[in-house]
């Protein structure tokens, strides 16, 4: 190569870098159509799109351009995962493990007591989501007991990724989370005068649905932060979830574009859909089912396609496809979430029946009996370890305001809200796609009501509501409550036990 050719090498490499670089910034700050747009676009120049894309053309069915999108999810690599980890899903870890590989306490006490204590004014229990099903009907009612005291706005946001320190919170090898650090910056989020709480048997909570989704990124952070900390989950049937988490987009962009005078027709729901399954694609995480030829194959193994799903692989390639979109997708792959946050409660030692409830909107709309029942059985678990005998003393406390009762505000909530319909051949097909993550979901909480079967006259599978674990309100070891929390005032156990 003589010199003329080098320069324009290298003049052309730098500028293919800068215009990376451009791309990689405005994934991650840019929330709108135009982050969608990017992503496609980049994913449009690689290889792998090139084999797999399809453009939705002037009148052409969107349902039926989806079609060969949704066909791949019998035989992805996610699915494939996710039935490892639900095989070998019985390794345990110990607290001191956990906290001595993970945690740098900088000194500090990973369950401090005392009236001064961090965890009388920290989060007793945290709602991790998911997005789209109900969360903020779920945060209204709760905040209706009178023990229960949200941080200062529903979603704190402070352990999302785009949000998230990673520099200030974690140590150098990104690996052991800067406890003391965390906790002194996290506590600005909760209510001031925290030990007029003390004894009064009421506990704190942050609902930042998102917790759900980066399992991979939140987790260990919120864990070694609050060990202590029960985990509160709703979810919904993931296709409804998929159609109301576009509607909610669709309309923050048009109300964006409608300030800036600009309008650009925002994609259908099936162009939208099929972008993500691209991107899904590009990560490894899925993949089309038709054979790839050689060509391809080797296009792929030098592009951006990780070799394999192992923890570190599925959590790299999460991470990737979470920071690009809005992962409309993947917020409906409950299992898969889940397990992420079971793996780490089970490295730290804590059974995830213990630390974890999970419901689903379904149960808690219209007024019910049952409904109503579920989430008090549910509060009393959040506020008494189980509901079977409060702390201290403290006693069950009468709901704030009769008439805004949960039933009432779930209710109230059923009938303002005016909804777009989804066209039944494309809910029938997303209900495809979902259908082998959801039976994995009722393989992990052993129970085919969360498979989200509908019968024949397209009701949802299950009579009767359904919480996961089943036996809520009632220890299974008949022992003291396995957490730490502010009510217990020093009668700590399980993970925060003195031992
Ligand atoms: N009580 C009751 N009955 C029926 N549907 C209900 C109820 N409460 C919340 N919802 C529906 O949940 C969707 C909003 O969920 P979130 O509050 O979690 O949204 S957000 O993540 O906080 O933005 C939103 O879904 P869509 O209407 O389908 O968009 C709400 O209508």
């Amino acid at each position: 190569m003589d010199y003329r050719n080098l320069r324009l090498a290298i003049c052309l490499g730098t500028v293919a870098a800068s215009l990376l670089a451009a791309v990689q910034f405005c994934f991650v700050s840019t929330p709108t159509k135009v982050l969608v747009d990017k992503a496609v676009s980049a994913i449009k120049s690689t290889p792998i799109a090139t084999a797999t894309e399809a453009t939705l053309k002037n009148g052409e069915d969107g349902a039926q351009l989806l079609a060969s999108y949704v066909s791949q999810s019998k035989s992805s690599p996610i699915l494939e995962y996710i039935r490892r980890q639900l095989d070998d899903e019985k390794e345990n870890g110990t607290a001191s493990s956990y906290q001595n590989s993970y945690c740098d306490l900088q000194g500090g006490d990973w369950c401090p007591t005392g009236k001064d204590a961090w965890q009388q004014k920290a989060p007793a229990f945290m709602v991790l989501g998911a997005k789209k099903a109900g969360t903020t009907s779920l945060f209204a009612s709760l905040v209706q007991h009178p023990q229960i005291i949200p941080a200062v706005r529903k979603e704190t946001l402070f352990f999302s990724p785009r949000r998230f320190n990673f520099t200030r919170y974690l140590g150098e090898d990104d690996k052991k989370v800067k406890v003391q650090t965390i906790r002194q910056d996290y506590l600005s989020l909760f209510r001031p005068d925290p030990l007029q709480r003390k004894g009064e048997g009421k506990v704190s909570f942050d609902a930042t649905p998102g917790n759900l989704l980066h399992w991979d990124t939140a987790a260990r952070p919120i864990l070694c932060s609050c060990p202590w900390v029960k985990l509160l989950v709703i979810v919904r049937n993931p296709t409804d979830r998929l159609w109301s988490n576009y509607n909610f987009h669709k309309e923050q962009v048009t109300k964006q574009e409608a300030k800036n005078d600009t309008n650009n027709n925002f994609y259908s729901f099936e162009e939208y859909v099929r972008n993500e399954l691209l991107l899904m694609t590009r990560y490894g995480l899925v993949e089309k089912s038709s054979p790839r030829t050689q060509q391809q194959e080797q296009e792929q193994s030098t592009t951006t396609r990780l070799p394999s799903l192992d923890d570190a692989g599925m959590a790299k390639a999460w991470s990737a496809y979470t920071a690009t979109c809005q992962s409309a997708v993947g917020r409906g792959m409950y299992v898969l979430n889940l397990l992420g946050w079971f793996k780490q409660l089970r490295l730290m030692g804590r059974d995830p029946k213990d630390a974890l409830r999970i419901v689903r909107l379904e149960d808690l709309k219209g007024n019910d009996k049952v409904a109503s029942q579920l989430l008090e059985e549910v509060t009393d678990w959040l506020v008494f370890d189980g509901g079977v005998a409060a702390s201290d003393g403290v006693t069950k406390q009468p709901p704030k305001n009769k008439k805004r009762s949960f039933v009432h505000f779930m209710e109230t909530y059923k009938h303002s809200v005016k909804k777009p319909v989804l066209s039944e051949t494309t809910r029938s097909m997303l209900d495809e796609f979902y259908a082998p993550y959801n039976d994995l979901l009722s393989r992990l909480l052993e129970d085919e009501r969360w498979s989200y079967r509908r019968g024949e006259q397209g009701k949802q599978q299950g009579e009767e509501p359904v919480v996961w674990p089943r036996n809520l309100g009632i220890r299974n070891d008949g022992d003291e409550g396995p957490f730490y929390h502010p009510t217990s005032s020093g009668q700590s156990t399980g993970i925060c036990s003195s031992t």
